[in-house]
């Protein structure tokens, strides 16, 4: 084990950067700089822990992970899902808990009862390739969309969408429902394959400190 080597963690923003930050809080990580919502800074440091932070895209932190550029990633199950990087999910952080669903107006379930060839809107394009090709074994039309998702049946784009629904407000105050569950999402912990093997110790601690604090 190096002890003068920095670890770096590379945080989605969004949603979990705060849950995330106070996590890290409770084992005792601290990075106030990282706090300061004016800042333009990138990068942050503990000098005391060797220890080195950035907030990043969600979709971006499996890729800073997959090629070292971070050791450790914080980010939604989602996310790692969708990019499909050659890294370690070592823990489940038990926050940001929401479903990927099959979403759409009542009168879809019939299109998907029948398995017609359907228009599916996503912002997760292979999760949703995935789903309805490999598991359903039905052929659809996916088309990418980067938000406000519940539009494409709403305006006609589409027939259903594969999104995330948490309290499923949106779904409902746009004449929405989940049609089909594909599974439960939270936020979880992603390790660099190398530095798992190099940094094993200091990783390994980071991950026995974290696990009681983590909600069921
Ligand atoms: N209601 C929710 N909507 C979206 N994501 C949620 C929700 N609840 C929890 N999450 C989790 O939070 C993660 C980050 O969501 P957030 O909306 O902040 O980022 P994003 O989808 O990358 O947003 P943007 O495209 O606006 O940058 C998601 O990947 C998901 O795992
Ligand atoms: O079930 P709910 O609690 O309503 O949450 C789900 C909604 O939140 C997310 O959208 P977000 O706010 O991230 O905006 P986006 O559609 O632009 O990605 C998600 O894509 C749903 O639209």
């Amino acid at each position: 084990m190096n002890n003068d080597r920095y670890l770096t963690f590379a945080l989605g923003k969004g949603r979990l950067a705060n849950k995330t930050l106070e996590l890290l809080e409770k084992t005792g990580i601290t990075c106030e700089e990282m706090k300061d919502k004016n800042s333009r800074k990138l990068i942050f440091v503990n000098e005391e822990l060797k220890l080195r932070f950035f907030l990043a895209k969600g979709p971006d932190v499996p890729t800073y992970v997959e090629y070292g550029a971070a050791d450790i990633g914080v980010v939604g199950s989602d996310t790692i899902m969708e990019e499909n990087r050659r890294v370690y999910e070592v823990l489940d952080l038990g926050f940001g808990k929401c479903r990927m669903c099959v979403c759409g107006p009542a009168q879809a379930r019939e299109l998907l009862k029948h398995h017609e060839r359907i228009r599916v809107a996503s912002k997760y394009p292979n999760i949703a390739k995935d789903y309805f090709f490999n598991k359903k074994h039905q052929t659809v039309d996916i088309i990418k969309l980067n938000g406000s998702v519940e539009l494409g049946p709403i305006v006609g784009l589409s027939d259903v969408i594969v999104d995330i629904v948490e309290t499923g407000s949106t779904l409902r105050e746009n004449g929405l429902e989940v049609l089909e569950e594909i599974c439960p999402l939270s936020a979880r912990m992603i390790v660099n394959q190398v530095s798992m093997q190099m940094e094993t110790e200091r990783i390994r601690s980071l991950i026995q400190k974290l696990k009681p604090l983590c909600e069921a």
